[in-house]
């Protein structure tokens, strides 16, 4: 098995729907998308032979999707009301709405299945909500 990794940040602001505590509250973080690629055999030909794949082609297409994130509020779609999206939009806010709650466990499979639809061999998502917290995601 050959691997590699990289990583990528990006500050976004949410909140959680029906949790109850201070993450309810709307805050922000620096989250931190750690990922790593896993192949059996390296490329055989190419301007790639003799890798997994190269870094550039890859940190390129984690940073893409960080970038997209970064300095938006994550807003899970159905959590705030329709008036209430509208005024945040009539007011310049960056809005990034998902389908899902937005927890580091999720985050962590939306950088997955992004980069598996992109036709990389990811292996594992590390998605740091905090500098000790994170949440790991292993595509099937
Ligand atoms: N399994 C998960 N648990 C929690 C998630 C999550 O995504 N997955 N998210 C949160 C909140 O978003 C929250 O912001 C994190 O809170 P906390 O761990 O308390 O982080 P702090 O920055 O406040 O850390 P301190 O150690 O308290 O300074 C909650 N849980
Ligand atoms: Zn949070």
């Amino acid at each position: 098995m050959y691997g590699l990794k990289t990583e990528a940040s990006f500050d976004s602001a949410h909140f959680l729907t029906d949790y109850y505590g201070k993450c309810e509250n709307l805050h922000g973080h620096r989250w931190r998308a750690v990922v790593h690629l896993a192949v059996d055999d390296l490329q055989a030909e190419g301007t790639m032979k003799g890798m997994v794949l190269d870094f550039g082609v890859f940190k390129r297409a984690v940073r893409e999707l960080a970038e997209a994130l970064d300095h938006t509020f994550l807003v899970e779609e159905g959590s705030l009301a329709p008036a209430t999206l509208a005024a945040l939009e009539a007011e310049g806010f960056s809005l990034f709405i998902v389908p899902f709650r937005t927890t580091a466990e999720n985050l962590a499979r939306y950088f997955g299945d992004c980069l598996v639809e992109q036709g990389l061999p990811v292996s594992q998502v590390e998605m740091y909500e905090t500098p000790n917290n994170c949440a790991v995601y292993r595509p099937q």
